[in-house]
């Protein structure tokens, strides 16, 4: 009965999930999530997913020997690594997804940033300790074509979505090139262009610990400026995607969340309980989630047992 407001009030809503590499460490736990999609697809919210992979593709350059390091949280990448992470990203973990959600229903249809032109991308770097690093053909998603996704989500499909992108120049032709993008970056941009209701990345932690790795510092929610003068402490992984949940609230997203991935259906328990799970994200001058206070009209009638039956 807890969740049946929280059903009542995102039916028809668009939800991302950004589904982290990390959270991906058992079968039982991406049998869940693929679980999770197909339940939410039944009652009535579409979802929508964009998946990592960076422990499997760091195992597969180790085994083709291509060296491999991160900075600020993102992969330096050669032309010879993006082959590799483009073949693990969209020919096994996006397959082994698409498969494991239809196998609990027919849904899911698989593509990256390359098909459809869904994403374009320029190259870009990062900083770090105040100097500018060169990542190679890493990239940041400069424009995302929301129409083929809205014309599956139409059909009743759930789009499982790569991190790959056709790389643009600055007018905006394509290169020929591919680059890699981090998956918080590429959720967050999908989000946006789709105009979500919630942004949702599971990962391996509980969510954001304001100073980590003290366990005791959990937040359980914080708005876009306290998030804003937290992101220069952050480190490794949590810094692209604290900026994703950042980018994706300021571009109009209602809330961002990053929860515990390596927990059975905490999709479910983020959505569909009072509580939540992990860290909110929420706009300014925003109070923290709150349960729906009534149930939708149509909702009422059926459940007041009281009403008088009409005289026979
Ligand atoms: N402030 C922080 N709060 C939580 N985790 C942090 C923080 N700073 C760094 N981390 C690290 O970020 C990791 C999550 O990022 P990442 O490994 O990229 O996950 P994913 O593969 O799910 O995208 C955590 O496992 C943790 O080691
Ligand atoms: C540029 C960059 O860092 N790209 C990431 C893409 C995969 C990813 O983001 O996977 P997770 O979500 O599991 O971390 C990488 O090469 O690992």
């Amino acid at each position: 009965m807890e969740a049946l407001p929280w059903i009542t009030r995102y039916t028809g809503s668009i939800m991302v999930f950004k589904y982290g590499g990390n959270a991906m460490v058992s079968d039982e736990l991406r049998r869940a999530f693929a679980a999770d999609m197909v339940f939410l697809r039944s009652v009535g919210i579409r979802p929508v997913v964009v998946h990592g992979g960076g422990p499997q593709i760091t195992a597969m350059l180790e085994r083709l020997g291509i060296p491999s390091e991160f900075r600020g949280g993102l992969r330096v990448t050669s032309r010879e690594a993006v082959d590799a992470i483009r073949m693990v990203l969209t020919g096994q973990v996006q397959r082994e997804l698409v498969y494991l959600i239809n196998s609990t229903g027919p849904f899911a249809v698989g593509l990256s940033g390359e098909d459809a032109s869904l994403f374009n991308a320029v190259r870009r770097g990062t900083v770090v300790e105040g100097a500018e690093v060169d990542l190679g053909h890493v990239g940041e998603v400069v424009s995302v074509n929301p129409e083929p996704l809205h014309r599956l989500i139409e059909s009743g499909n759930i789009p499982v979505i790569s991190s790959i992108a056709p790389e643009v120049d600055a007018d905006g032709a394509v290169t020929g090139e591919v680059l890699n993008i981090n998956a918080d970056t590429a959720a967050a941009a999908v989000a946006v262009a789709l105009k979500a209701e919630k942004f949702v990345a599971l990962t391996d932690v509980e969510g954001l610990y304001a100073n980590w790795p003290d366990r005791g510092s959990l937040i359980e929610s914080l708005t876009v400026s306290e998030l804003h003068s937290l992101l220069p402490a952050l480190q490794s992984g949590m810094i692209p995607k604290m900026e994703a949940a950042l980018r994706a609230v300021q571009g109009g997203v209602s809330r961002a969340t990053i929860v515990d991935g390596r927990e059975a259906h905490s999709v479910l328990l983020e959505i569909f309980t009072d509580r939540g799970f992990g860290t909110e994200v929420r706009p300014d001058g925003t109070a923290p989630a709150q349960p729906p206070a009534v149930l939708s009209p149509r909702l009422e009638h059926p459940l007041s047992f009281n009403t008088p039956k009409a005289n026979s």
